[in-house]
């Protein structure tokens, strides 16, 4: 049987909550404590699944539940206290507004650093520089030469989108991020994404939109603070989602 393209086995990872606790005057006074406590807790605990070639995974939870945390650590962009992400195959996450891009240096520069990092060469990104620019609009295509912290949300996210889907990597991570875009733009994605889908790769997607979710995922995974709760087909999860929010749980 063929691997799987992703592997998660009991994967967790624990943050600091860095809360500032209310103190007495009497503490301030005679203890000097700043009143910064080093509190921890797991936003991700014991997740384990796998995800095969071709399938197309929705992340389904509410704020804060642990799904963008997930992705970064699916990017390896963020490690696991526990367990492990392992990727057969390189990434394209489209996993922050900016896509990881420097606001100092100008759009042109910005792609030629991402797709380098990407493992592209010189002459393949001089190669597919103009397919970029093109699909993320002209607003863009006049701006290459700004600071690339210049550009409008819409206008970063146009280009990021664009640049990581043209990588043709087997994985692509997308973030909420898309929800930026107009609406022109976001159909112009799907469009991109469903044949992407079509030619094999990998879609790990993470929205709140159940829209995006039924067009383009299968299957659903459903965590709920930082706990995986449900693996099945997309459309059984978004039904206990539902169930879950309607209930207030
Ligand atoms: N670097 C960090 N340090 C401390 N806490 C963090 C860090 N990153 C995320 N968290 C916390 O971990 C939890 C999960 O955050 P995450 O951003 O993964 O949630 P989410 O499901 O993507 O939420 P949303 O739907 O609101 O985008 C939250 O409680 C968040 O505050």
């Amino acid at each position: 049987m063929a691997k799987p393209v992703i592997e998660v086995r009991d994967l967790g990872i624990e943050f600091f909550r860095s809360r500032r606790r209310r103190m007495s005057l009497r503490e301030i006074v005679f203890k000097g404590q700043s009143g910064a406590t080093t509190e921890t807790f797991w936003a991700l605990k014991n997740i384990s699944f796998d995800v095969g070639r071709g399938e197309a995974v929705g992340l389904v939870g509410g704020n804060g539940s642990g799904k963008s945390t997930l992705l970064k650590m699916i990017a390896g962009v963020m490690l696991p206290d526990e367990g492990y992400a392992t990727v057969r195959g390189k990434v394209a996450p489209l996993i922050e507004l900016t896509g990881g891009f420097l606001g100092e240096l100008t759009a042109r520069e910005n792609v030629y650093l991402a797709a380098g990092l990407h493992g592209l060469t010189k002459r393949q990104i001089d190669e597919r520089y103009d397919e970029i620019v093109d699909f993320a609009g002209p607003q863009v295509q006049n701006g290459m030469d700004m600071p690339f912290r210049h550009f409008s949300s819409g206008m970063q996210v146009r280009l990021a989108f664009s640049l990581i889907t043209t990588l043709d990597q087997p994985v692509v991570l997308v973030d909420e991020v898309l929800a930026v875009g107009d609406r022109a733009f976001r159909e112009k994605c799907y469009t991109r994404m469903e044949s992407m889908l079509e030619g094999g790769k990998t879609l790990f997607l993470v929205s709140h939109s159940e829209h995006d979710l039924k067009r383009f995922a299968d299957r659903g995974l459903y965590l709920k603070t930082g706990t995986l709760v449900q693996d099945g087909p997309i459309l059984d999860v978004l039904d206990r989602y539902h169930r879950d929010a309607d209930a207030g749980s």
